[in-house]
């Protein structure tokens, strides 16, 4: 025994060789890493794409876009025409602008979840959680959102308001006089991820504090690994490195099958127990029901795998749908005048919404449908919930949906949502797009474009989208932020429901939203998604409280 452990496997020449030989494959990768990263921006390029001048003494364009990316964008586009090579953030990448915008977003070969990927290793991130290696890109997961996330929008709502209400009480409160909150991040997050836990697997088990963490903490963990600030070539190795091989989400999956386990037995339980007795089975309302019930259809193999899928969505929603939460406070701080105006509006929607819920329980009364109004007691039309933020009510909110799409074109980075060339694109101008080579949109040209627009694009304007027919939700060449196309965020129905919903319970229990520091409002107003809120806020109550 004692042999086997110690025996000399060999010479010295050996021991040598053991030792230098991985250190050698490590140099070896690094060094072919490090060649690939310095090369990988400067091959492949099309010599027809001008390359955007740097100013005297710089040596990338960083600086000249941070100091004014409207103008920087402006003047490339003027200068070198709808493509042109920038760079960016220790990387090259070719621009594409309006008119070719379509085209990117419509060529199958030009991959946003690839650059993704290339930029921070998120595939190594969500494939650590997914049995069958699924990319947050891979068709089943838009597929779940499609088919079962967005047509029961309606049915989820009530429980999204119950968690969004209960959080903003909690933690927001409701006390005389102005409540600082330093990092209103940290409560509409979890505001956020209560939801949607609720949503994704039930009441039961999103109250599970430990579940909630476990969402909160991938949230957090993802926020870091696709941070838009960092500069560092070595990040997607290092995230893949670690997702892939240390794989820290495993703990994490682990709390959610622990959790779910016993909630589906005792389902499977009653299931069993309806169906002998002839009775009808029915069957809870929630994403982790709907993909175990159709786990064929998403090659799925067993309840670690369904944890594993509900774990991407929950990445791919949280960050995502709690930054523009979260920033939706800072423009209502910066425009203070909203405030009044979207309280009005939503008055008026509930009390017509109550009118016609009044109507039809007098026309169910008179047809002799109901007996009394108590008959209509925890039923669809119970008069308790006249005045709740249902999703009809929230759809019906036009200038909240404006508000929200007009910050949503505002805010973006003007050269964002990236691509990658998964083979080489020739584009309509004749230009070609070599494969590898990785593509940034110029927002600019169509968020600022005044023929898109309409007046004054670089100001905000709350109410430029009411009676234009676009809401939050509709894509287009003229509204990216969720991209376009067969890939257009599926999640975006889901995403803009609570967002709005938050506006609406923002301004029904405050009348006044205040910046900590007001000198920090452009920042705020401009900071990108990811990016640590400047400041803190204040929130006064309309109706103080003592509980
Ligand atoms: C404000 C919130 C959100 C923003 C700004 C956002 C933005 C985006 C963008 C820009 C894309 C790429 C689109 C393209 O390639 O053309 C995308 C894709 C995606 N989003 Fe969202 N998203 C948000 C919320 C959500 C939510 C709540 C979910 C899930 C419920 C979600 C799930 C996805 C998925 C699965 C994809 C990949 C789709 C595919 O490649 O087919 N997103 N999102």
């Amino acid at each position: 025994m004692l042999g086997l452990v110690s025996a000399p496997s060999g010479s010295d020449a050996v021991l040598v060789f053991k030792v230098a030989f991985p250190i050698g494959i490590g140099l070896a990768s690094a060094v072919f890493l490090t060649i690939k990263a310095a090369t990988r921006d400067t091959l492949n390029i099309d010599k027809a794409i001008p390359t955007v001048s740097y100013r005297l003494g710089e040596t990338s364009h960083d600086a000249e876009y941070d100091e004014d990316p409207d103008l920087f964008m402006a003047r490339c586009q003027e200068q070198y025409g709808p493509v042109f090579n920038m760079h960016r953030r220790n990387r090259w990448s070719t621009v594409v602008s309006d008119p070719l915008v379509r085209e990117v977003f419509m060529t199958d070969d030009l991959s946003f979840g690839d650059a993704v990927d290339e930029l921070t290793g998120i595939h190594a991130f969500t494939s650590s959680v997914i049995k069958s290696k699924k990319g947050f890109d891979h068709p089943t997961i838009h597929e779940i959102i499609r088919d079962i996330v967005t047509p029961n929008l309606a049915l989820f709502t009530p429980r999204i308001v119950e968690r969004m209400q209960a959080i903003t009480d909690r933690d927001l409160g409701h006390s005389q006089g102005r409540n600082l909150i330093e990092d209103p991040l940290v409560i509409f997050q979890e505001m956020i991820a209560s939801a949607m836990a609720t949503v994704f697997m039930g009441h039961e088990i999103a109250k599970e504090r430990k579940v909630l963490d476990t969402f909160i903490d991938c949230t957090g963990d993802l926020a870091g690994l696709i941070d838009p600030r960092s500069r560092s070539t070595w990040r997607p190795y290092f995230n893949r490195a670690k997702y892939g091989i240390a794989n820290p989400l495993q703990k994490h999956i682990r709390i959610l099958v622990e959790a779910a386990t016993p909630v589906v037995q005792e389902r499977r339980r009653q299931e069993a127990e309806a169906l002998e007795k002839g009775v009808d089975y029915t069957r809870p309302l929630d994403i982790m029901q709907k993909v175990l019930d159709n786990f064929d259809k998403y090659g799925i193999v067993d309840l670690e795998d369904v944890c594993g899928h509900l774990l991407v969505l929950v990445l791919v929603s949280v960050h995502t749908t709690s930054d523009s939460s979260t920033y939706l406070n800072y423009y209502l701080a910066a425009f203070p005048e909203c405030i009044d105006v979207l309280y009005q509006e939503q008055l008026e929607v509930l009390v017509q919404i109550g009118k016609e819920r009044e109507e039809q329980r007098q026309s169910k009364l008179t047809s002799g449908e109901a007996g009394s109004v108590k008959d209509f007691v925890g039923t669809e039309l119970d008069p308790r919930n006249d005045r709740d933020f249902s999703s009809l009510a929230v759809r019906r909110m036009v200038k909240m949906d404006s508000f929200v799409r007009e910050i949503m074109r505002f805010r973006t980075d003007r050269a964002n949502t990236p691509h990658t060339a998964r083979k080489d694109v020739v584009l309509s101008n004749g230009m070609t797009i070599y494969k590898g080579r990785m593509i940034m949109i110029n927002m600019q040209s169509t968020h600022q474009n005044p023929d898109m627009q309409g007046e004054d694009p670089a100001e905000f304007r709350p109410w430029r989208f009411v009676g234009k027919g676009k809401a939050a939700t509709k894509v287009g060449t003229d509204f990216l932020p969720f991209g376009m196309g067969k890939h257009a965020c599926p999640g975006r129905f889901l995403a803009m429901q609570e967002v709005k919903t938050v506006g609406a319970l923002m301004v029904s229990r405050y009348s006044k939203i205040e910046m900590q520091d007001p000198s920090q409002k452009t920042k705020a107003l401009r900071s990108l998604i990811g990016e640590k809120v400047p400041t803190g806020l204040y929130f006064t109550s309309r109706e103080p409280r003592n509980d």
